[in-house]
């Protein structure tokens, strides 16, 4: 059963030089209970779709499209629905977020604070929840009575965690959620990530520059380039066969967890991703493509259909899918 679906849905921010097409178009579908791995270079859009998805975006960005959470249309809520939404349904765990810890409150407190503030439990069972989060994110349950300070970056992130799981919401966005650790420690957070997100039933998006890391987690991996989504299938036919020229590039440059040195340009690839305020003309990943063609630059580009529940959008791939459909342009 599809619980969140995007259907065009583009974000503009307005900043005093123009407007930045952050996300153009995507459309997308998560079933409940499934995890989508959504890839990209930094600057690709991944973020702003993450924040647009709760409608969490800056002041002055534009929204445009559809967005349904379980049926509801998420740019029609009112601001109070919203608010409950955000932690009781939905919750976020950004990038680096163990550093945004209060750290002069105790860390039982602050997994409490969310249960108390949507009134989802008094304090004293709320006790009792904190218990129960701790030792499902594997920390012992005196660490309620700690201080960020006393905890390593792995143990706040999966502080972190339990305070997204709180309210048992049915979806968490995890935004680059173990960036910030060490090899190891990533390793232990994102199977805490996967083992959790099953054993409860919740729908994830997880978001990476890595693809490895999401081919690892998630069942579906998405990939954008320049706001667009130019490839979308199931997680290891994406990883291990990509059919677009960049996932084909963002796939070799990973060849393990977090190798931070491939951070700097998928292997095989030249250049910078585009500015999104002076985007190429036809497909946007045309100056970078080591295949691409005469007809690129002006091309009308599409996501077309690229074998049993995959799309990619690229000239290549439209050639060897003659029964392709509409998708999206580019
Ligand atoms: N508040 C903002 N105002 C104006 N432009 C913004 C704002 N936030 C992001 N952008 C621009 O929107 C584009 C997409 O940024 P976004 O942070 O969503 O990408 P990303 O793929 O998540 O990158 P990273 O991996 O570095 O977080 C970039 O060009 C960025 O500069």
């Amino acid at each position: 059963m599809t619980f969140l679906e995007l259907d065009d849905v583009s974000v503009t921010y307005r900043i005093a030089a123009g407007e930045v097409p952050a996300v153009r178009g995507v459309s997308l579908s998560l079933d409940a209970g499934a995890a989508l791995g959504v890839a990209g270079e930094s600057g690709s859009g991944k973020s702003t779709l993450a924040m647009a998805l709760l409608r969490l975006l800056p002041r002055g960005a534009r929204l445009g499209g559809r967005i349904l959470l379980d049926g509801e249309d998420v740019l029609a809520m009112k601001w109070g629905r919203l608010r409950a939404v955000r932690w009781a349904e939905a919750s976020i765990v950004f990038q680096g977020a163990q550093h945004g810890l209060n750290p002069v409150r105790r860390i039982g407190d602050q997994i409490a604070e969310p249960l108390l503030v949507h009134g989802l439990a008094r304090p004293e069972a709320a006790r009792g929840r904190v218990a129960e989060l701790l030792e499902q994110v594997g920390l012992p349950t005196w660490r309620a009575r700690s201080y960020p300070h006393e905890l390593s970056g792995g143990q706040r992130q999966r502080v972190m965690i339990a305070m997204a799981l709180a309210c048992s919401p049915r979806l968490i966005i995890a935004d680059e959620p173990t960036t910030a650790l060490d090899v190891m420690v990533q390793a232990q957070v994102l199977t805490l990530i996967k083992q959790l997100v099953a054993e409860n039933g919740i729908s994830l998006i997880m978001i990476s520059h890595d693809l490895s890391v999401l081919a690892d987690v998630c069942d579906q991996l998405a990939v954008m380039y320049a706001g667009r989504l130019v490839e979308h299938g199931p997680a290891g036919e994406v990883f291990h066969e990509a059919r677009h020229p960049y996932s084909q590039a963002l796939a070799a440059a990973f060849p393990t967890v977090g190798d931070p040195a491939s951070r700097l340009a998928p292997r095989g690839l030249g250049g910078d991703p585009p500015d999104p305020m002076r985007l190429p003309s036809g497909c946007s990943f045309h100056p970078r493509c080591p295949v691409a063609r005469e007809e690129c630059p002006t091309l009308d580009v599409e996501l077309w259909p690229a074998g049993a529940g995959r799309r990619a959008a690229c000239v290549h791939v439209r050639e060897q899918s003659p029964a392709a459909t509409k998708g999206e342009t580019s």
